[in-house]
């Protein structure tokens, strides 16, 4: 996909449309991760290939872990290896995934692996889980930074123990410790102080996953257990990515059509799954059958009082329905979002704004009031959810111009393509 500007397209009528999507990028590189790690060959059936998961599986290559395409599948043959290879320089790009994942796994390298990323990347959070990985043994050069870029000087193992970290501005940064946990010696105790955590389906994710690997966790409130110990070999399925149903399901409502969803898990982790609710309190009629998750828009799109705290990644996409409904929203929760790859509170209220809108910053979230929009430049900052969103809008909005459009290749490279195919133009 080029890194040029792209007309959204307008509907010409109501969508009809089944939509199929590739592999949760969440679930991709936590099974990356695991199988690095593992004691024997794994098989992560149907991952994601976007920037975020390609970043992570270099990133893991460069420490001399084997991963090979097989089919559609990845084949990662850690089994029975050493300590990691140093020294490597990393580059996590602007992935939150991969900045927070990985790090972790760096401890564990025999040598020095320097990790940077995309300028932004050198503003997201990351001094709690520098602190945090020094306070478990790991010796780590950041310059005094907190930030990106730092040098972590692996030595081929790391003690691991207790550790209290403030997780407010990502749950990635509790989600990196645990991931890496079972190979440290002691594993961890990761306990959480201050604002509440985001992103809690995330956080189940990644329970969900170590266990299903074989390794031993235990949860309390704020307070996450990880004893140390093997992790298996065998198959890691992908799940579609769910997130990156929301601006597909979206347009079911927005043009009063209907798309489906194949593959849609009965049981997820995934934060995505809560687009059944929250699109249902928009207005439109969802149902989970054999088929997947069917959304049909009936004519009227509402506004929404939502807290989003735990489902910050779908904001986004809420923001724009929330543009084009009939009465005002209030998305809340979400103060988070300010480090995300843009800060979203400002990026959506300055776009929306510029399209005609009437978009409110609140300290934690979003005030939203419909306004008849008219097209003109979006900007996207990097920022692949700004690109869907902005789809969205353009559904019902003539001359829409996204700029950048190649950005959206973080985690749905052909995401034009599906778009115009689910449009039939
Ligand atoms: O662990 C994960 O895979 C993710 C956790 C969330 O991060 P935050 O808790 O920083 O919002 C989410 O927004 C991100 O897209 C993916
Ligand atoms: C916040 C997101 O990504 P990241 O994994 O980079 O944090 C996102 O995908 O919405």
């Amino acid at each position: 996909m080029s890194s040029s500007n792209w007309v959204a397209p307008v509907a010409a009528g109501p969508v009809d449309a089944t939509v199929e999507l590739p592999g949760s990028k969440s679930m991709t590189n936590r099974a990356l991760i695991l199988a690095a790690l593992a004691d024997g060959p794994v098989r992560v059936v149907r991952p994601l290939r976007s920037r975020d998961t390609l970043l992570m599986a270099r990133a893991l290559r460069a420490l001399g872990v084997p991963i090979a395409d097989d089919g559609d599948d990845w084949l990662v043959e850690p089994g029975g290896r050493g300590p990691l290879d140093g020294p490597v320089q990393v580059d996590v790009g602007l992935a939150g995934t991969v900045m927070r994942f990985l790090p972790p796994v760096a401890a564990l390298a025999d040598g020095e692996v320097t990790i940077d990323g995309d300028p932004r990347a050198r503003e997201r959070p990351m001094r709690p889980i520098i602190e945090a990985l020094r306070a478990l043994g790991a010796e780590i050069d950041d310059g005094g930074r907190g930030a990106l870029p730092f040098t972590v000087r692996g030595r081929g193992g790391l003690a691991g123990g207790a550790v209290t970290i403030d997780a407010s501005g990502s749950s990635q940064l509790v989600s990196g410790l645990l991931l890496a946990a079972p190979r440290y010696a002691k594993g961890v105790e990761v306990r959480h102080e201050g604002p509440p955590v985001p992103s809690a389906p995330h956080l189940e994710m990644t329970v969900r996953m170590l266990r299903d690997a074989g390794a031993t966790v235990e949860t309390g409130e704020d307070v996450w257990r990880v004893a140390p110990g093997a992790l298996r070999g065998g198959e890691q399925v992908i799940e579609p990515d769910l997130s990156n149903a929301a601006q597909f399901l979206g347009a079911a409502l927005v043009t009063g059509g209907r798309v489906t969803v194949p593959g849609w898990p009965a049981e997820t982790t995934q934060p995505g799954d809560a687009l059944r609710g929250l699109l249902a309190a928009m207005g439109g009629e969802v149902s989970l059958g054999p088929d997947g998750l069917t959304v049909r828009g009936t004519g009227t799109l509402r506004g929404l009082d939502a807290d989003l705290r735990d489902v910050g990644e779908l904001t986004p996409v809420i923001a724009a329905l929330a543009a084009l409904a009939a009465g005002p929203s209030r998305l809340t929760g979400i103060a988070h979002l300010r480090g995300h790859e843009t800060d979203r509170l400002a990026a959506l209220a300055r776009e929306i704004n510029a399209l005609g809108g009437d978009a409110r910053e609140l300290p934690d979230g979003l005030e939203i009031r419909p306004r008849p929009l008219h097209g003109g430049l979006w900007r996207t900052y990097d920022d692949h959810r700004m690109v869907m969103a902005a789809a969205v809008l353009g559904l019902a909005v003539e001359g829409v111009e996204i700029q950048n459009v190649g950005t959206v290749g973080k985690t749905l490279p052909d995401f034009t393509e599906r778009w115009t195919r689910m449009l039939g133009v």
